[in-house]
């Protein structure tokens, strides 16, 4: 069975997350944890938990949509990973995504659009690293 027919919102592998790093001309969606939120302060992609017996990639959809008013679409999976925070165990996908309908309009919430070669500058998860770095140096 596929990861994403799987029905276990919250396994042994953690509590399952979706993360979308939409990309535009250059730029990646970037956003700021609220005080509220666990890892307050810290960079993030939009993203979030899975609802029970949601994929991963409609997860990503969801959440991207809810934070940002960006409608978008999956390219592929970027990375997965387990990851254990002092807050608890999160499997997380990130996938490469890219904007389904371009209005224009302004983003919600503080996400703002930032230079991929400007991320290595910002404060991400511990867990995102990897994914900075894939960003920052595609062909390695
Ligand atoms: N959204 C997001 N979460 C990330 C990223 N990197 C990373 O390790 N995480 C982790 O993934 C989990 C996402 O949880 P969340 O609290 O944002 O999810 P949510 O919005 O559904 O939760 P809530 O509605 O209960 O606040 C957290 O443990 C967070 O630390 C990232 O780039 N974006």
């Amino acid at each position: 069975m596929s990861i994403a027919a799987q029905d276990d919102s919250n396994s042994d592998r953690g509590v399952r997350i979706g993360i979308a790093v939409v990309e535009r001309d250059g730029c990646i969606l970037v956003g700021i944890r609220g005080p509220d939120q666990v890892l307050p302060g810290l960079h993030e992609f939009p993203g979030g938990k899975c609802h029970p017996g949601e994929t991963p990639e409609d997860c990503t959809a969801r959440e991207c949509l809810e934070e940002t008013g960006l409608s978008i679409e999956i390219v592929d999976l970027l990375y997965q990973t387990s990851h254990d925070y002092p807050h608890g165990r999160v499997e997380l996908h990130f996938f490469h995504c890219r904007v389904r309908d371009d209005r224009g309009g302004p983003l919600l919430g503080n996400f703002t659009w930032v230079q991929t070669s400007q991320l290595d500058a910002l404060q991400f998860p511990e867990a995102n690293r990897p994914v900075v770095e894939k960003l920052l140096r595609p062909e390695a």
